[in-house]
């Protein structure tokens, strides 16, 4: 099977690093912004047969959407056997219901959108809260990996004696993986969100765990009031500053600022390149597209150019 990577703007190093992984060529696409703003796309590779991917971090959907779209198409167009994504942060998923009458369901419309264009996706936990999987609302194959063992083997690597602890009842998931793979204990706090940027967070006691590490672990560190919160609870109750440990720095705004000025370390992972970047995803991503390529290739060519 001959398979071929394309980065999209600014993915270049996770791509080359996943090709490198998997034995994987990397493609030539050359991709410009005309004066206006419009996009200026070509291909200087040869995709005919080829099962193909297109690597591109979703942070900032918005902007990138209608570039890989574009993408997608002309990869189908010049005969591409597959067509997959390979999406490090997977975006919208947090608008899984309709909080509010008249909100567009921009979760399930996304899934649509993207599940027109490509064949497999290839993602590292993505915010499934009210959605059980990936599959209630793609229709495409999907993989969704667990990024908590890398988490893990990083807190093993580098402190001491950690404390786990989830800002919220949703990270449970992520604290009890992480802890029970290092054989940390685990605290989880309560967290009540009354707006975009305005969260209360109840903490719970932790006077056992005096002398420990707390290290604040969640899936995305966005406004990174979640976050910030939960650390104030930590210091009020005599801890030093906290670790945040995330899988995906969004880091809106001034989140970072925020959260470094209240002490705290910041750790993610190179789902969204950033400065706290410390554990790289190239491998489980590598090797699940490695397994969608090899189970798309066994069923043959999907779908046929418009
Ligand atoms: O508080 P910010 O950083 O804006 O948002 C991130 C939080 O919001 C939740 O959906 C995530 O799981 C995380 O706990």
């Amino acid at each position: 099977m001959t398979m071929m990577l394309f980065p999209m703007l600014g993915n270049e190093r996770m791509t080359n690093a996943i090709a490198e992984r998997i034995g994987s060529a990397v493609g030539k696409l050359e991709l410009r912004r005309f004066p206006d703003g419009e996009s200026y796309i070509r291909l200087h590779s040869t995709v005919a047969g080829r099962a193909v991917a297109v690597v591109c971090t979703l942070a900032h959907p918005d902007d990138r959407f209608l570039q890989l779209l574009f993408t997608a198409r002309l990869l189908r167009e010049n005969g591409a056997r597959s067509v997959h994504l390979v999406a490090p942060y997977l975006a919208y998923l947090r608008q899984d219901r309709r909080f509010n009458d008249g909100e567009a369901l921009t979760s399930r419309q996304f899934a649509q959108l993207l599940s027109a264009e490509f064949d497999g996706l290839v993602t590292v936990d993505p915010h499934l809260h009210r959605y059980g999987n990936l599959q209630e609302v793609y229709s495409i194959e999907t993989e969704a990996l667990a990024a908590s063992p890398l988490l893990a083997e990083w807190i093993r690597d580098h402190v001491e004696a950690p404390l786990i602890i989830g800002p919220d009842s949703e990270s449970e998931q992520w604290a009890g993986a992480i802890a029970g793979h290092i054989g940390a204990p685990h605290v989880v706090f309560t967290k009540t969100r009354r707006g975009d940027r305005d969260v209360l967070i109840a903490a719970s006691n932790l006077s056992a765990w005096k002398g420990r590490t707390p290290i604040l672990v969640d899936d995305v560190i966005s406004s990174g009031h979640t976050l910030a919160n939960a650390a104030r609870e930590i210091h009020e109750q005599g801890f030093p500053a906290p670790i945040c440990l995330a899988v995906h720095g969004l880091f809106a705004s001034d989140a970072e600022a925020m959260l470094r000025g209240l002490g705290c370390r910041l750790v993610t992972t190179d789902s969204i390149p950033h400065s706290s970047n410390a554990i790289t995803l190239a491998s489980i991503l590598g090797d699940a597209l490695a397994g969608q390529f090899a189970a798309i290739d066994a069923k043959g060519l999907r779908r046929t150019p418009k």
